[in-house]
């Protein structure tokens, strides 16, 4: 059976992996195993060792850039750890971030971290399961969290 990872981060302002976990239990049969870590900063070692420890497959890392320009430069330098730990164990880490400005309310922001959670775990389940699916869907315009923007018109 596949063994997914699951790491989130208590800075983050919604439970995103639980979001996760519930979407992939809904779509397939896999081994979840979850971590939680203190911030974005975290992701990447956490993601390394469920992968090279814990033997998963393909992690998610879930997390909540704050709006501030320090927390901008610490999203840029945890997207560039999670890259180097990918190249390191050659094993996919889907990065779903979400802004904290990205929302214009809070209303927004919980709906827009729910929903990019739950459709990167969709991405997830396919790139295990059914790949073929993402070719399908290749060049179609798709979006996690607000609405998918289609394909250019030509
Ligand atoms: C400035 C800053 N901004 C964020 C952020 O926007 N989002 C987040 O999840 N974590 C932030 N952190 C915390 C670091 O990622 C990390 O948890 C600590 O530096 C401890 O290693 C820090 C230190």
């Amino acid at each position: 059976m596949p063994v997914i990872g699951i790491v989130d981060t208590t800075f983050a302002r919604f439970n995103m992996g639980k979001a996760a976990v519930d979407e992939i239990q809904k779509h397939a049969s896999a081994k979840i195993i979850r971590r939680t870590v203190p911030g974005i900063k975290d992701l990447p070692v956490a993601a390394k060792k469920l992968i090279e420890e814990e033997k998963c497959d393909i992690v998610m890392a879930l997390g909540m850039p704050g709006s501030k320009d320090k927390d901008r430069m610490c999203a840029h330098e945890a997207s560039t750890g999670i890259i180097r730990a990918q190249l390191m164990t050659n094993t996919h880490i889907i990065e779903v971030f979400v802004h904290e400005d990205e929302g214009k309310d809070e209303k927004e922001l919980a709906f827009l971290m729910e929903q990019r959670s739950r459709e990167h775990a969709l991405n997830v389940v396919k790139m295990l399961f059914k790949p073929e699916q993402l070719i399908k869907e290749a060049g179609t315009g798709q979006r996690q969290g607000f609405r998918d923007v289609g394909p250019a018109r030509v």
